[in-house]
């Protein structure tokens, strides 16, 4: 089974384009970390309970009278994900310290329910699942992933605008300090490009969602020549060919991943 890490920035819009990966004709699971990581911090959970004891409960829905203090199944009121948005996300070196402690509680958890879902997909003999992370390289996935599929757009503006017509709550420092706290995606898509051909696709996304339609068509049916059905009914008959095909993948990943290290060392040194 081919995984497809699908990744990009805040707003450049991987949604988008996974909502086209699930839809016919390409219909395939998709497996979103943004959905896992409200999962793991729902009340009651482990997660949750380290929120809480780390923040405090200014990060929490204020009471009301439509929200007891215990939350409206006694477990504890939801997070208010705004307002825990203030906290992690920016540059300042307060922020970075919050981000990397809600991160070392969310993450450790959206990966033991991503691998579980990976299973499903598997038995249930799909060709390819996408994996929809949007900090994929940060966080290691593309280490895992056949082919890496970033979402981009060009024009920093363009991201800008969508980012606050979706998200018509935030205001203009609130987004963007979200954008601020991402790699910048021209950077990623860089990242992408350098894995090589077939093996990393950028979707440049500043032109209209037909467009971006026709750009995803176009990248699947890519993929899809890179990965017969023949191969991938190998790979699950044979699983000792399947467990050789990700070592195979898993190893080409960490070259690549090396070779970027030495290019952005390389440039550095340049400046
Ligand atoms: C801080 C939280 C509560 C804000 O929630 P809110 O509903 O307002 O935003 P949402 O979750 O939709 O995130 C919006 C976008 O911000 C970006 N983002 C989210 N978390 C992070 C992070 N830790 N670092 C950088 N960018 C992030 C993603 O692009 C995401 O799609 C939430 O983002 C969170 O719990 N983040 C930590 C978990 C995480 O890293 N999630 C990303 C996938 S594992
Ligand atoms: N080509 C496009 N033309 C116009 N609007 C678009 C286009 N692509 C995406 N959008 C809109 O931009 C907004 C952001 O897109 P989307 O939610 O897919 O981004 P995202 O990368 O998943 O964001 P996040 O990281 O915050 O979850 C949405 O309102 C979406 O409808």
């Amino acid at each position: 089974m081919l995984f497809i890490g699908l990744t990009g920035s805040i707003a450049t819009g991987k949604s988008t384009v996974s909502s086209i990966l699930s839809s016919p004709p390409h219909s395939l699971p998709i497996i979103d970390a943004d959905i896992l990581a409200r999962k793991v911090v729902e009340p009651g959970t482990s997660g949750y309970r380290a929120i809480v004891k780390y923040f405090g409960p200014d990060i929490l829905v204020p009471v009301s009278e439509s929200m007891p203090a215990d939350g409206p199944d006694g477990k504890g009121r939801p997070l208010n994900r705004p307002a825990l948005g203030r906290r992690v996300f920016g540059n300042s070196e307060e922020r970075k310290r919050d981000r990397e402690v809600l991160n070392n509680i969310v993450h450790p958890a959206v990966r033991r329910e991503v691998y579980r879902s990976i299973f499903r997909s598997y038995v249930k003999g799909h060709w390819a699942v996408v994996l929809d992370v949007p900090l994929l390289f940060e966080s290691g996935w593309d280490r895992l992933s056949g082919v890496v599929m970033v979402v981009a757009v060009r024009d920093p503006e363009v991201q800008m605008r969508r980012l606050r017509q979706r998200d018509r709550h935030l205001s203009k420092e609130d987004a963007q300090n979200r954008v601020l706290s991402q790699t910048d995606v021209r950077l990623k898509a860089k990242r992408c490009e350098a894995r090589g051909k077939g093996k990393g696709v950028v979707i440049w996304n500043d032109g209209s969602k037909e467009e971006l339609q026709a750009n995803v068509d176009a990248a699947l049916a890519e993929i899809r020549k890179g990965s017969p059905p023949w191969w991938n009914w190998l790979c699950l008959l044979v699983p000792p060919v399947g467990v050789a095909a990700g070592a195979w993948v898993y190893w080409q990943n960490i070259r690549a991943n090396k070779r970027w290290k030495e290019m952005e060392l390389d440039e550095k040194s340049k400046l």
